[in-house]
């Protein structure tokens, strides 16, 4: 086993099945789609006629959407899509990432298999939807190494390997306002977690019940839950970092919490003022606590690949808090890449370890922007099977005691990627690029999503054409 493969170890027998099973999904060979939109450009002519809800669609989902069927026998095409062969048989990527990551290696073998038996379900097949007869397949065999057939299996393995349904934890009212320099006022606050609300969105955090002297940006804490608690089937889950702060919660009518630990003792320190162990025992109290009156506790794991003051951090102190709140009884773990610095070569080593320790469908990823790899971040996450994404809208955030350390990745430019590939969140991005806008423009800073620059510069551009 390759050295990096030690905390493997650490999981049982169904785990380390699991793990296989998921890094046979997942491979890294790059792949790439003839996308549609930005490559077709839409004509400004045709803008003014289309209201807010056409340029979304147009700009999101329909547009460049590889669609994805399965039919049945493991079968999975894209229709309308050819695969670029640019990248996909470069043998000196193949050999990088074998030398550099010596655990990919035995993902690639497994990704092979499975390629190999693609190939042989689809043999025959008179239709594909690729666009190609049997013939072009021929053609394509003429090719020295790259055959269609492959980059159909591949395609399988790139987008029908990830969930058709993705939970969003939109964290804004609480990870995105705790970091602002100057204290929102609560009024906005409960109108921000309102307009969160009319998305779709199902799991909204509202706010936080810590010390106000340690963040006083959520001093409110107590008005907002009051004012927000009861907003339909929406959870509302709040940061409760100890039992005072879990009563004040639920006098305050929440009905889930979430407690905060790290994988980086520094970090503990600096953000909790305490280790990583004692801040296990307390959230042990917490968690007792929240099962006497059947409250649902989710656990954080911060810190998780980087750490302002430590550096690097190894997958296998991620996994052991991990697990540790997870065998405590929290319903799920998220995985916070508090700094941002993760990359998905830093990010898949540290998922994996904690699959080996935590079941998968429990793992939610949590990723600050600051290199702006949020969202292949989020992407491998999704190939490795997590299902279950935390974001914040028009990307506010940041966490007051990891210096530097930007936004999350903004929940639009998550919304807009799963439309893209045909995942569905049931958040509808029109009503959620009202909230990005409403927030932005009361905290007088432009919203830092992408796709929000981008639908609101085409939004301008129209109403120029058009006046
Ligand atoms: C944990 C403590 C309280 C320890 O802080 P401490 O100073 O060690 O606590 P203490 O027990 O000595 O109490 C000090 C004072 O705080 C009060 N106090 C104590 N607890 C509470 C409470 N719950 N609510 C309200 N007040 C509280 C307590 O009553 C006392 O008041 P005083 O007697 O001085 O007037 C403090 O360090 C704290 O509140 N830290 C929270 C910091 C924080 O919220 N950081 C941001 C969270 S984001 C994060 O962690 C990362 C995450 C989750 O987003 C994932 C990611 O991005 O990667």
């Amino acid at each position: 086993m390759a050295p990096c493969l030690n905390w493997w170890k650490m999981g049982n027998a169904n785990h380390f099945t699991r793990v296989l099973q998921n890094a046979e999904r997942f491979s890294l060979l790059p792949i790439h789609f003839t996308m549609s939109s930005l490559e077709e450009p839409l004509g400004l002519d045709k803008l003014p006629s289309m209201n807010t809800i056409d340029r979304i669609q147009r700009f999101s989902s329909g547009g460049c959407r590889p669609r994805v069927d399965n039919l049945g026998m493991g079968n999975c095409w894209i229709e309308g899509r050819i695969c670029s062969t640019s990248n996909s048989c470069n043998e000196d990527d193949e050999k990088y990432t074998a030398e550099t990551f010596p655990w990919k290696r035995q993902t690639r073998d497994l990704c092979q298999d499975n390629c190999f038996s693609q190939k042989t379900v689809t043999k025959g097949r008179k239709s594909m939807k690729f666009g190609m007869t049997d013939d072009s397949f021929s053609d394509s065999q003429s090719s020295p190494k790259c055959h269609t057939k492959d980059l159909q299996g591949l395609a399988y393995k790139f987008l029908n390997c990830i969930p058709k349904f993705v939970k969003i934890v939109e964290v804004g009212p609480r990870d995105g306002l705790q970091n602002e320099k100057n204290i929102v006022p609560t009024a906005v606050k409960i109108e921000l977690i309102h307009r969160l609300a009319s998305t779709g969105l199902s799991v909204i955090e509202a706010t936080s019940f810590v010390s106000p002297k340690w963040v006083p940006q959520l001093a409110d804490a107590k008005d907002v839950m009051k004012a927000v608690h009861n907003l339909g089937s929406i959870r509302m889950p709040v940061l409760t970092p100890n039992l005072k702060g879990f009563e004040a919660a639920i006098a305050a009518g929440a009905r889930e919490v979430a407690v905060f630990a790290s994988a980086s003792e520094s970090f503990s320190k600096s953000n909790i003022n305490c280790s990583i162990e004692e801040s296990l025992s307390r959230y042990q109290a917490v968690i007792r606590a929240a099962k006497q009156l059947s409250i649902p506790v989710r656990g954080y794991v911060s810190c998780v690949v980087g750490c302002p003051v430590e550096g690097l951090i190894h997958p296998s102190k991620v996994a052991y808090v991990a697990k540790e709140l997870y065998d405590m009884g929290c319903f799920e773990i998220s995985l916070g890449d508090t700094t941002g610095v993760g990359t998905p070569g830093s990010v898949v080593p540290m998922l994996l370890a904690v699959m080996a320790v935590v079941p998968i469908e429990k793992l939610a990823v949590h990723f600050h922007d600051t290199y702006g790899q949020s969202l292949p971040n989020i992407l491998v996450s999704l190939q490795m099977g997590i299902s279950i994404v935390d974001s914040s809208v028009a990307g506010l955030g940041g966490c007051p005691y990891a210096k530097g350390a930007s936004g999350n990745v903004a929940t639009e430019d998550v919304v807009y990627m799963l439309n893209g590939v045909g995942v569905k969140t049931n958040v509808d991005l029109g009503k959620l690029l009202l909230a990005g806008d409403f927030i932005s423009s009361h905290l007088g800073k432009p919203s830092t999503s992408k796709t929000a620059i981008a639908l609101n510069r085409v939004t301008s551009d129209a109403s120029k054409i058009s006046s």
